[in-house]
């Protein structure tokens, strides 16, 4: 389906032009109420959608487009377990992650409710014997630090959550993360362990991920030269999070020590899958199974919640209306949490190679635009680096606030202040300051227009009570289920990425021309050519 030929396609356009025209200083001023109205809660989530430059109608016109495009539809089937990965054909199941043990679901003939919870039982069960200091190394030393190999989807979920959820970690247990083919990475990351007290948990899920196999390998190597050649080593220090039992058996990981998932869990979605392996002996069971809750709870709101007061759908419907009609290509997503630091890189994944797509389920091109360069940094930093733009440059940003009301550490007024800039940024982004009230301080006239704040700078504020597994989990699969809305109105598959294979076999096809003792025949590009003969001669090779 061509979705820019449909008459919803059409209302909007239409639509737009008149909205467009407004500001948001105007919308307020007509109805003051939109400020409480615009607005929504999906578990302790609090949603302001208030300034973004919509009336009533934007969104009643939104909403048939969802209709349209089949939304409720896609909602029920992806629930239910449908191939809607057509693609893959697979099916796309992340939500059956977090779901209860009493929610029976099987499908493609699999339990899926009980194979999910084996896991869990399993992944639990190994959290605690590492917490407690049962499972030990091979030289009966207690295990103190938890080394995550993975990359991608097998890295950023766990590695974002780590730094979120540092208060409801065990302090005398450390996780790291590597996942760069830069070996600066690992060596960074072990320096300062001890390889006799230092667990890896090897996680692919295809388990033939070059950076992660070699950096699994390196460790390996790191292992042995530090214990010795002690029986049984690697079995003591590695363990596998994957859905392949072959490989994980290849690489001499204990299949016993493998923590395994299903094809139906994409990459980028198995945050909740045994990849937050590596966070669950960090937190503990309990407070992994509340971030789970969390989670559920939204994919409960999703599930069941009218299209109209469902907050992904509109915050997806949202990004729809800036991307296809007022032309914005990126989308800044501000925590006022230093401790949510790595979720912007953890959104980029998640977002971007979803929807970063430019042909349709049914193999047509694409008729909108898709997909938004998402990107970010903790407030308020970003205010003191790229917010000028934000506010003043000639693009419009949507952007998303986050913030909590209770702090993790209350120190003085900080947390009010911190929350004070918050609410500052996205009102003058908003409402902005015009020429008059500029002058009105007393500017000088050459200098009233610089200073003019233009506004009508749309963002969503999402406010939650406090940094918590079960906020951490709520907030992600808000912007899980967000990314599906859009995809469905782009008719487009979220859940494939076909864009990143090509680099992958290239990179293998083209080692050896960098690693050769002679100077290689290469069959490549003229500026590829001349890039790895610069690189070889900066390596001292022929
Ligand atoms: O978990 P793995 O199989 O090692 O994959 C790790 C990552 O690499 C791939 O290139 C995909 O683009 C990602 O979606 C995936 O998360």
């Amino acid at each position: 389906m061509d979705i820019t030929a449909t008459d919803e396609w059409a209302a909007l356009s239409d639509h737009h032009r008149e909205v467009a025209s407004r500001t948001l200083r105007e919308l307020f001023a007509e109805d003051a109420g939109r400020g409480t109205r615009l607005t929504g809660t999906a578990g302790d989530l609090y949603v302001d959608w208030s300034k973004h430059r919509v009336t009533d109608e934007t969104v009643q016109l939104l909403v048939a487009l969802a209709e349209k495009a089949g939304l409720p539809a896609q909602i029920k089937a992806m629930f239910a377990g449908s191939h809607i990965n057509v693609t893959e054909d697979r099916a796309v199941l992340h939500t059956a992650l977090r779901a209860p043990a009493s929610v029976p679901l099987t499908v493609d003939g699999q339990d899926v409710t009980a194979d999910v919870h084996a896991v869990l039982d399993k992944m639990g069960d190994f959290a605690d014997r590492v917490r407690s200091g049962e499972w030990r190394g091979a030289t009966g030393e207690r295990i103190t630090a938890v080394v995550n190999i993975g990359i991608g989807g097998s890295d950023l979920g766990p590695a974002m959550a780590y730094l979120a959820l540092a208060d409801y970690s065990d302090r005398g247990l450390t996780a790291r993360f590597v996942s760069n083919i830069d070996p600066t990475d690992f060596a960074e990351k072990t320096r300062d362990l001890d390889p006799a007290t230092t667990l890896f948990v090897v996680c692919s899920k295809t388990f033939t991920t070059l950076e992660t196999l070699t950096n699994a390998t390196v460790a390996r190597d790191w292992l042995l030269a530090g214990v010795g050649e002690v029986e049984g080593a690697v079995a003591k220090h590695f363990v596998a999070v994957s859905t392949n039992a072959d490989a994980v058996a290849e690489f001499g990981i204990d299949t016993d020590n493998m923590f395994g998932f299903w094809d139906w869990v994409g990459g980028r979605y198995s945050f909740t899958s045994a990849v937050g392996l590596s966070l669950m002996v960090a937190i503990g069971r309990e407070h992994y199974g509340e971030m789970l809750a969390g989670f559920h709870t939204v994919d409960e709101h999703f599930r069941t919640t009218p299209l109209a007061e469902n907050l992904p759908v509109l915050q997806g419907l949202l990004n729809v209306w800036y991307t296809d009609f007022f032309g914005a290509q990126t989308h800044a997503v501000l925590p006022y949490s230093q401790y949510l630091s790595r979720l912007p890189a953890y959104l980029q994944q998640l977002t971007m190679e979803s929807n970063g797509k430019t042909v349709q389920f049914d193999g047509e091109p694409v008729t909108t635009s898709t997909g938004e360069v998402y990107w970010g940094e903790p407030g308020t930093n970003g205010q003191h680096a790229f917010h000028q733009l934000l506010h003043q440059g000639t693009s419009l940003i949507p952007a998303d606030f986050i913030g909590f009301g209770e702090p993790n550490h209350d120190i003085g007024e900080m947390h009010d202040l911190l929350m004070a800039n918050m609410f500052a940024q996205s009102s003058a982004l908003a409402f902005g300051k015009t020429a008059e009230e500029v002058a009105a301080d007393g500017t000088p006239a050459a200098v009233v227009p610089h200073k003019v704040m233009p506004g009508n700078r749309p963002s969503t504020t999402i406010l939650a009570p406090k940094l918590t597994p079960s906020t951490l989990g709520q907030l992600i699969a808000f912007y899980e289920h967000t990314v599906f809305v859009e995809g469905v109105v782009w008719q487009i598959d979220s859940f494939d990425q076909w864009g990143v294979e090509l680099g992958k076999v290239m990179a293998r096809e083209l080692a050896p021309a960098l690693t050769s003792e002679t100077a290689p025949e290469m069959d490549a590009d003229a500026s590829t050519v001349a890039l790895v003969q610069h690189y070889r001669r900066l390596r001292g090779r022929p």
